[in-house]
């Protein structure tokens, strides 16, 4: 039985929509064929070369391009790819595709099929795919130095690295479980294996133990802005992210809905959001609207607590403070104060006025000095992701399992350390990810 080959998959590759230059990307086993109907002869492999490209039937020019030519396995997904850049207008992109549907054998692909097929032919692994997707997000230059880190291959190595040791360690074991008649020699290989790992568990909880640093520069720290009704959080977000995000008003309880706006503070991502005011007498709008403030709150990695100077100071409401990991309180309106001159305060509290924009940079620099306090430093190869931590939440506990299980059950220890290895194997994809395949490269736009 010969198998069916994969069909040729072809996109755009930039963003949709007018541009300077747009690329089509083609792959698989028809690309080389596309070059002889569009824009013949193939040229050398990875040199680009000005062509017409024309319709397969008819041969009209469609646009004067540039193309490449990268023959299999020396490409982006390992098959052969041709890539046609374009004038980037509606109508050029519009006709190239439309003219390669008219190949036999081409389709156009899904989201994630270009990375998919790098990853089958072992250009990429799991988690390098995962950084490439990450890459394409990334908004901050803190984000996007964790991203290519990860893309190419610093995260792999690291797991894979230890994935190794345990696979020596079960080596070892599994040289003992050979030598079962010769008790001494069993114990030797054993103790070999037991010291392996007992080096390999603190670096392993050390990883772990990393406050979710790498988790929140790839999600963004996250800002929640309480306080009353009217004193100002609106105003603040709107001054915060320079633009009409939120409506303020002079009437209380003017927001209900919780709005995001995403700040990049040099380099770290931090995602502020404004939420209705605490109050006590509230209708059932305004109380869904707090409900939704305290859950934002509970999410937030900080919370900032605001009050108009001129009213009562009013302290955080005990259901808010239960759920804030860590609080900032901030006095905003001191343009109403009298004499002028600023309040006495207590450290922790940042004066300001939204009105005059006193204190809004002071404000802002807080922000990224605790940001960046929480993030720390870029270039560590840290976790960025659940599904990473999950697995190796699993092999850590598989390895201590391993430590502290008795010695003479050997079966039982080799169980251990492969379980270890099979986890740290699922984060790069070099053991069984079918489960999760789907759900990766689904987060890919297409052409990627
Ligand atoms: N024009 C263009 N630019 C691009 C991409 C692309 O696909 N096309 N990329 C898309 O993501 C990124 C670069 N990624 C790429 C990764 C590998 C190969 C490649 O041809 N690899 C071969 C050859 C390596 C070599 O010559 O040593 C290989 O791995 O065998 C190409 C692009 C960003 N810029
Ligand atoms: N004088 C002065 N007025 C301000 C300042 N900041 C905001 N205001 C005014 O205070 C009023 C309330 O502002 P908002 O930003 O809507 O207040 P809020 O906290 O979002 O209120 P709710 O959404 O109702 O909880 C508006 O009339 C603003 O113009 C400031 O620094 N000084
Ligand atoms: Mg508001």
């Amino acid at each position: 039985m010969t198998s069916q080959p994969e069909p040729t998959i072809f996109a755009l590759a930039s963003a949709p929509g007018r541009a300077g230059v747009a690329v089509v990307r083609i792959s698989g086993t028809g690309a080389g064929r596309v070059l002889d109907f569009m824009a013949a002869p193939r040229p050398e492999p990875r040199r680009a070369v000005g062509r017409a490209i024309r319709h397969p039937e008819g041969g009209t020019v469609l646009d004067r391009g540039v193309v490449l030519w990268f023959p299999s396995p020396k490409s982006f997904t390992g098959e052969d790819v041709v890539e046609l850049h374009l004038h980037g207008g509606r109508a050029v992109v519009q006709a190239v595709l439309a003219a390669l549907t008219v190949l036999p054998g081409l389709r156009l692909a899904e989201p994630g099929e270009f990375a998919r097929r790098a990853f089958e032919a072992g250009k990429l692994d799991l988690a390098e795919v995962e950084g490439l997707a990450d890459l394409i997000d990334a908004e901050t230059e803190g984000q996007r130095r964790q991203a290519l880190a990860q893309a190419t291959g610093a995260l792999s190595g690291l797991y894979e690295g230890w994935r190794a040791s345990v696979i020596d360690a079960l080596a070892y074991v599994e040289a003992g479980l050979d030598f079962s008649d010769e008790a001494d020699i069993g114990e030797k290989t054993f103790a070999e294996a037991r010291s392996i790992i007992g080096v390999l568990v603190p670096a392993v909880n050390h990883h772990l133990d990393d406050g979710h640093r790498g988790e929140i520069l790839r999600e963004g720290f996250r800002v929640a802005l309480t306080g009353p009704p009217n004193a100002g959080k609106s105003s603040l977000l709107n001054a915060l992210a320079r633009r009409d995000a939120a409506i303020v008003s002079a009437e209380a309880g003017t927001t209900r809905d919780v709005i995001e706006v995403r700040l990049d503070l040099k380099g770290l991502p931090v995602i502020v959001s404004d939420t209705a005011g605490f109050r006590e007498a509230a209708g059932d709008i305004e109380r869904e609207g707090m409900r939704r403030s305290l859950a934002v709150a509970q999410a937030a990695d900080l919370v900032l607590w605001l009050t108009d100077a001129t009213g009562p100071r009013t302290t955080m409401p005990a259901e808010l403070a239960a759920v804030a990991d860590r609080t900032l309180l901030v006095l905003n309106k001191v343009d109403l104060l009298s004499g002028g001159s600023a309040p006495v305060l207590p450290d922790d509290m940042v004066p300001l006025s939204v009105k005059s924009g006193e204190g809004v940079a002071d404000l802002v620099e807080r922000l990224q000095v605790i940001a960046s306090e929480r993030i720390g430093h870029p270039g560590e190869t840290v976790l960025t992701q659940v599904r990473h931590r999950r697995l190796v939440e699993l092999a850590r506990d598989s390895l201590v399992a391993f430590l502290q299980g008795a010695s003479d059950d050997v079966e039982l220890r080799a169980e251990d350390l492969r379980r270890a290895a099979d986890a740290l194997g699922r984060i790069t994809g070099r053991v069984d990810v079918e489960d999760v395949l789907d759900q990766i490269f689904g987060r890919f736009c297409i052409g990627k």
